[in-house]
């Protein structure tokens, strides 16, 4: 594997404001290579946006080393600071790594296209070399015909697409996108998530994406890390961790994302469930791959004459990949389901069991 364009190891970040210690930051380590989409989930509060603010130096880690493109921009370990770029050097590198954010952070007062022209104030460019920069930019975003526009009259996606050529202007391989769609609604979130994508596949940007919305990970990131407390909980592949998270919070994220926590609690207080007799199992079955296409309720009634009675199912692509998803009752002998759950596991089929004996 090729050395990752951004590797943050054991970063520790801690404040002291007035005396107190907030741990912001906890031995947290993340590799990221050219071309990811790499999602970093977690609620408000759970060190997210300090984590990425230590990818251009915004933040200053407390411990650890930020390696950007196999350059270290800073490295602090066992108490000893060892590297650190500052000065116009740090504002040079910074200049490669775009960023967005929730509110758009635009100049009110200026256009849209003095928005964008205003990241290039520091190149040594010809000022018409500079136009036609933000020209194509603009088309890149569809905002062509906004140009000459204040950002009072666009709409949260248009600001948010102003934000991105902004962010874009100087040729960055990475672009951060903090809590980016989190201002806005449904479909406008779904565009800007599209636009994100088409980047990364037409540019090979990679893309550091912070959010509290696992769908948007769904929806576009190949990998993602689940934080809480300032640590990361679990990280791996998008398809991995919705197919096989490990954490509780990851279970709810992925829940949420899905929808599944409605139909959850909605089957949940049906009679079936709610009767549940000695021997059933309520359980929401997790499958990816090849073994969406294995006949397995069959092979569970044919094999270990286990009755699973299907209360809910849904099947969606993540990465190319179909996942599938049932909510299930699960009947028969005790010693035959706990060979039959043996046998889900071995087909790569994640079984979590909601409710009944082995619960
Ligand atoms: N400059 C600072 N001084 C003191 N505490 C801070 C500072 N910045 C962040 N914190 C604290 O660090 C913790 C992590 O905050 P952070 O903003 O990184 O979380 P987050 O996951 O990005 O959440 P949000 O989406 O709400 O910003 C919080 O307890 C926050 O109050």
């Amino acid at each position: 594997m090729t050395a990752p364009i951004i590797s943050l190891q054991n970063i520790d970040v801690t404040f002291t404001p007035k005396g107190k210690t907030i741990h912001a930051v906890k031995d947290v380590s993340i590799d990221v290579q050219k071309g990811d989409i790499y999602g970093i989930v977690g609620y408000s509060g759970a060190g997210k946006s300090t984590l990425v603010r230590t990818v251009n130096l915004l933040q200053e880690p407390t411990a650890g080393s930020v390696i950007i493109n196999g350059e270290t921009f800073f490295s602090k370990v066992d108490g000893q600071a060892k590297t650190q770029i500052k000065g116009n050097e740090l504002k040079e590198k910074r200049r490669k790594i775009g960023m967005i954010f929730q509110h758009f952070n635009l100049l009110n007062e200026r256009t849209v296209e003095e928005n964008v022209l205003f990241a290039l104030e520091n190149s040594k460019d010809k000022e018409a070399d500079k136009k036609k920069k933000v020209e194509g930019l603009l088309d890149l975003v569809d905002l062509s015909d906004r140009a000459k526009q204040y950002p009072s009259q666009l709409s949260g996606g248009q600001k948010q697409r102003v934000a991105i050529a902004r962010a874009l202007a100087n040729d960055p391989e990475i672009l951060i996108s903090d809590e980016a769609t989190s201002a806005l609604d449904p479909k406008t979130t779904r565009q800007i998530l599209a636009l994100l994508k088409k980047l990364n596949q037409e540019y090979n940007l990679t893309v550091l994406l912070i959010t509290h919305e696992m769908e948007a990970v769904k929806s576009i990131a190949n990998k993602v890390a689940v934080m809480q407390n300032g640590r990361v909980l679990e990280k791996g592949s998008t398809l991995d961790i919705f197919t096989k998270p490990q954490a509780e919070l990851t279970k709810e994220f992925i829940a949420t994302a899905t929808n599944q926590d409605q139909a959850i609690e909605a089957i949940s207080q049906s009679e079936a469930v709610e009767d549940l007799t000695n021997g059933q199992i309520f359980a929401q079955l997790t499958y990816s791959g090849n073994a969406t296409n294995e006949p397995l309720i069959t092979s569970l009634y044919q094999n270990f004459g286990i009755v699973a009675n299907i209360l809910y199912g849904n099947v969606e692509v993540l990465q190319d990949t179909e996942v599938g998803s049932l909510l299930v009752i699960l009947s028969g002998d005790t010693t035959n389901m706990d060979a039959a759950l043996d046998f889900l596991a071995a087909q790569s089929v994640s079984v979590n069991i909601l409710k009944g004996e082995q619960a």
